[in-house]
C-alpha cells in the first residue's frame, strides 16, 4: 500500500512494482491512497482506470513511454476508510510506503504548537480521528488487534532521516492516546515491537508535468493529457514526466517480509549506509548544486536548469564547489561512488535539455534547505580547520540574500518562490537600497540564525565574507553576473577539478 499518489509515486515506486509484475516476480500490485489531495484520485487515477503514462525524458531527446498498470485500487481516505482498514487487517500486507512531502509528517505548526486539528484528534482518540497521521496510527492499532502481524512503514520522502521522522510522529500520537487511556492492553507494545520504520534515500528528478510533453503525447494520438493544478496546489496530469536515472536505497528492516524490489534495482542495506548515501546526495553531490543553480538562475533570468548548465560561470560554480569544497569532506557510502554520482549529476542529469525543470521550482523553501545542503559540509570543514578558506558556499549564501530582494540582475522585479521565511526576511532585504554597503550588524539576526545556515558563520570565519559578497552583488544592474564571474574564475586556479 502507498500513501501520497503524486508525481514521484507514479514515476518511481509504481514503476518498480510494474517491473516485478512484468518479470513474473510478484502477483500483486499496489493499492494507493490519498489522505490529503483527493482530487488526484478522482481526477487523475479513477477516470483513467488507475493507469498512468510514464514519460522518461532521455538526454538524446527520446521520450520513452511506459503504461503503468501496477496500481490495482486508488482510494480516498474520506470515502474509503473501511477499505483501508480492511487492508491493514490483512496478514499478507508487508509494506506501506509514503511520498507525502516533508510537511506531511508535521504534527506542529511553525510556532511549534500542535496543529488545532491534530490536537482535536489526540483528544478524540483512535476511533474518531480525522487527520492523516492519527488515522494511520489508528489503522496500525487495528492491525495489531486483528491479525497482529508485523509491518514496515517506509517513508520515501526527500527528508533527512525520513524513517525517524515518521516514527516520531507515530509515537507522539500513541503517547498522547496512551496517556488519555485510549489504548487497549498490548496496543502500544504491538507498535513498539512489530512496526518498523526503515530509512530510505530516493532520487529521481520528477518535475511537474509539462505542456511540451503533453503536446508531444497529443501529437502521438493520446487524448485528455492536459496537466492541471488541484485546489490543494498539486501540479498533476494523467502522465508523469521524469528523468531516467533513479536511486532508491532502503534500510532492510521488514519484519513481515518484503517484495523482491532488489530485482527492480532497489538497494537494500543498513541504516548507516542509507544515512551515508543520503548525506552524500543531499549535502554534497546533488542538492547544494541544485540550490546554487536555483538562486543564481532566478537572479540571472533563467527558466530552465538545463539552460543554466550552458552558462560558463554556473558550470564553473557547480564544478568547482563540488570538487574543492564538497568532495574533500564527503564520506563514501560504499554502495554508490560519490565521484561517479557527481559526474552523472553535472554531465548528464542537470544538463539534460529535455527535463523541463526550473530554478524557480528548486528555489522553493530555500530557507529550509540551506542548513542541510551546505551547513553539514561547513561543519565538517570547521572541524578540519578549513572552513575559513571556503569561497563558493558563502557566495551562494550571499546570492540567496540578494535573491530575497526579489529583483533580478537586470533590475526587474520577480516573485520569489514560496518559502515559510519569506515574509519575515524579505522586507529587511528589500529595505537595502541598490548600491548601499551594509555591515554584518545590518544583516542580523539573519546571519546568526543557525536554523538557516546550519553552521555558525562567525566561527567558520565566513560571516564577513558573506557580507562582502552581498555588497558586491548589490552594487547595481549586472553586478550579480560580474561578481559571480570574478569569484568563480579566480578561485582554485591551479587545482584540477
Ligand atoms: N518530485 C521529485 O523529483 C521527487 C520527490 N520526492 C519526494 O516526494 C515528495 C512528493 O513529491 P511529488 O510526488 O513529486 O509531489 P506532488 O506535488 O506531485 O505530490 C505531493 C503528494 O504529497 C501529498 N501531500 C502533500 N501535503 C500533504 C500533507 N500535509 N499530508 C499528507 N499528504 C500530503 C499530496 O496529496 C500528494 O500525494 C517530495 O516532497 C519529496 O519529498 C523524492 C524524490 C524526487
Ligand atoms: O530542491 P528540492 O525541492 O528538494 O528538489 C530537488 C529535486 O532533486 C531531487 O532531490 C532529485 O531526486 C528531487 O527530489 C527533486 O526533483
Amino acid at each position: 500500500m502507498h500513501f501520497g499518489t503524486g508525481n514521484i509515486f507514479r514515476a518511481f515506486p509504481a514503476v518498480l512494482c510494474q517491473t516485478l509484475l512484468n518479470q513474473g516476480l510478484t502477483e500483486t500490485g499496489i493499492v494507493c491512497c490519498e489522505g490529503y489531495d483527493e482530487e488526484i484520485i478522482t481526477r487523475c487515477m479513477r477516470p483513467f482506470d488507475n493507469l498512468s503514462l510514464i514519460v522518461t525524458l532521455c538526454a538524446n531527446e527520446k521520450m520513452e513511454k511506459e503504461l503503468v498498470a501496477s496500481v490495482t485500487e486508488s482510494l480516498a481516505l474520506s470515502t474509503d476508510e473501511d477499505r483501508v482498514r480492511e487492508i491493514f487487517k490483512t496478514p499478507s500486507l508487508q509494506m506501506v510506503s509514503f511520498t507525502i512531502t516533508e510537511k506531511g509528517y508535521s504534527l506542529r505548526g511553525a510556532d511549534r504548537e500542535l496543529l488545532p486539528a491534530i490536537r482535536n484528534d489526540l483528544e478524540r482518540g483512535p476511533e474518531h480521528c480525522t487527520m492523516f497521521l492519527p488515522r494511520l496510527v489508528s489503522y496500525c492499532l487495528t492491525r495489531g488487534k486483528t491479525c497482529g502481524k508485523p509491518l514496515a512503514l517506509v517513508s520515501m520522502d526527500n527528508c533527512s532521516h525520513n524513517g525517524e521522522k515518521l516514527k516520531l510522529a507515530v509515537f507522539e500520537i500513541l503517547d498522547a492516546w496512551k496517556e488519555k487511556g485510549y489504548l487497549e492492553e498490548g496496543a502500544y507494545e504491538y507498535v513498539q515491537n512489530h512496526i518498523s520504520f526503515p530509512w530510505s534515500m530516493i532520487d529521481k528528478i520528477t518535475p511537474r508535468p509539462h505542456e511540451s510533453v503533453q503536446r508531444a503525447l497529443e501529437a502521438d494520438g493520446w487524448e485528455d493529457m492536459a496537466p492541471f493544478v488541484t485546489s490543494k496546489n498539486t501540479y498533476i496530469a494523467p502522465f508523469v514526466n521524469a528523468e531516467k536515472p533513479q536511486y532508491l536505497v532502503i534500510e532492510d528492516d521488514f519484519p513481515n517480509g518484503r517484495p523482491c524490489l532488489e530485482k527492480a534495482g532497489v538497494m537494500f542495506t543498513s541504516r548507516e549506509t542509507v544515512n551515508a548515501v543520503e548525506k552524500m546526495k543531499v549535502c554534497t553531490c546533488l542538492n547544494p548544486l541544485h540550490t546554487s543553480l536555483a538562486v543564481f538562475g532566478c537572479l540571472l533570468g533563467y527558466q530552465s536548469i538545463a539552460a543554466e548548465m550552458k552558462d560558463e560561470d554556473l558550470v564553473g560554480l557547480t564544478e568547482k564547489m563540488s570538487a574543492h569544497e564538497g568532495l574533500p569532506v564527503v564520506v563514501d557510502p560504499g554502495i554508490i561512488d560519490p565521484r561517479a554520482f557527481l559526474q552523472e549529476v553535472l554531465k548528464e542529469r542537470f544538463p539534460n535539455p529535455f527535463i523541463p525543470d526550473t530554478p524557480q521550482r528548486i528555489a522553493t523553501d530555500t530557507s529550509q534547505k540551506l542548513s542541510i545542503r551546505f551547513g553539514e559540509d561547513i561543519k565538517l570543514h570547521l572541524a578540519r580547520g578549513t572552513a575559513h578558506s571556503l569561497v563558493l558556499m558563502p557566495l551562494v549564501f550571499a546570492g540567496w540574500l540578494r535573491y530575497l530582494k526579489g529583483v533580478d540582475d537586470q533590475g526587474n522585479a520577480f516573485a520569489c518562490s514560496s518559502d515559510p521565511l519569506l515574509n519575515k526576511l524579505q522586507p529587511g532585504m528589500q529595505a537595502i537600497a541598490e548600491g548601499a554597503v551594509v555591515s554584518a550588524e545590518d544583516l542580523e539576526p539573519t546571519l546568526s540564525d543557525l536554523r538557516i545556515w546550519g553552521a555558525d558563520l562567525q566561527a567558520a570565519g565566513l560571516k564577513e565574507r558573506v557580507v562582502q559578497y552581498f555588497n558586491e552583488f548589490n552594487a547595481g544592474p549586472g553586478a550579480v553576473r560580474q561578481t559571480l564571474h570574478k569569484y568563480v574564475t579566480a578561485c582554485y586556479p591551479n587545482e584540477p577539478s
